[in-house]
């Protein structure tokens, strides 16, 4: 848990911040949600220093700030191989915002697992249950082309959790399988979630940069840390875009505010392809 003067300093910058976080929460299931990118780097563009391992870059400022963000979305995204490595709690722990203040759960966000191959184990341990089955955070909804396990789809459904199975094509059996970004948004929205933020790791991150992408992506914010992780660390640096015969830069952002919070900067962007 942030300190209360690190919540505070954190606060002021965020109304600099709010105007990129979604506003009006609509009705209309035929909307998308609102997406925000959200993630922190390092200056060499690493998520952490080597897959399956956590890597601390937010300081206690940039930290408070995306608890912030959490408590301002519906769902929190991320990759089964972020779920994996981090045992993650995925839970807004901004007291006064949202999250631990006696409120129950309004401020908390969903958790959203892509799991296409069924690769996170959903047990006691996940620090999502055990949040979720304390209230002091909702259940995950996990996304996936796998049957579950029956003693696994129970233990989420008692947390008000549940997987949800995604058609594939039976064409398209990729060896790394995922789901269309459009789909999967679908999903959300017909879950009743009007805003997500995606956190990572990085083939969820570069996945959603990919120029195909790109367009389903409201706003971005990222903290950047000063620091080096190095060469094996975890990259966002998505496909790149050849146009013409020519590469050319994937996408850039518009709308730019820089943010300085602590040691770290927070960019926040829209992106303009
Ligand atoms: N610094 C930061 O802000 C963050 C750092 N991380 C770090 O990132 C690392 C994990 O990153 P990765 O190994 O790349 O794992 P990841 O969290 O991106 O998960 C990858 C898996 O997610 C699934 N996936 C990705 N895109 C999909 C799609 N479009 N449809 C369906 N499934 C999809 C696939 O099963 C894929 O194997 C960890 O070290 C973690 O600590 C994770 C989140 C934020
Ligand atoms: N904002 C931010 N800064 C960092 O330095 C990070 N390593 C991350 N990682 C993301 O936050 C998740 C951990 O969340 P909990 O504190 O356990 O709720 C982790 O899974 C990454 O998604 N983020």
């Amino acid at each position: 848990m942030a300190t209360r003067d690190s919540l505070s300093l954190a606060i002021a910058s965020t109304q600099q911040i709010d105007p990129y976080l979604p506003h009006v929460s609509s009705s209309n299931p035929s909307l998308k949600p609102y997406v925000t990118l959200t993630f922190a780097t390092s200056l060499d563009s690493n998520l952490s220093l080597s897959p399956g391992t956590q890597t601390t870059l937010s300081g206690p400022l940039s930290k408070a700030m995306t608890h912030y963000l959490r408590s301002k979305h519906d769902a929190i995204l991320i990759g089964v191989g972020t779920a994996n490595a981090d045992n993650p709690s995925l839970n807004c722990r901004f007291e006064g915002v949202g999250g631990y203040g006696g409120q129950g759960l309004e401020g908390q966000p969903r958790p959203v697992i892509l799991d296409p191959s069924g690769r996170w184990d959903v047990s006691e341990q996940s620090k999502v249950i055990q949040l979720a089955s304390t209230g002091r955070g909702r259940g995950p909804l996990v996304l996936t082309y796998t049957e579950p396990q029956i003693a696994m789809k129970e233990l989420l459904e008692k947390v008000s959790g549940k997987f949800i199975s995604m058609f594939q094509q039976s064409n398209t059996k990729e060896s790394t399988p995922r789901f269309q970004w459009a789909d999967l948004l679908a999903v959300l929205s017909r879950e009743g979630i009007t805003s997500v933020m995606v956190e990572g790791g990085g083939a969820v991150i570069n996945d959603l940069l990919h120029p195909s992408n790109i367009t389903l992506v409201n706003s971005v914010i990222v903290t950047i840390a000063p620091v080096w992780l190095g060469k094996g660390g975890v990259q966002v640096c998505p496909e790149e875009r050849v146009d013409g015969g020519s590469k050319v830069s994937v996408g850039r952002l518009g709308n730019v505010k820089w943010v300085p919070l602590g040691d770290d900067v927070v960019l926040c962007g829209r992106p303009s392809v």
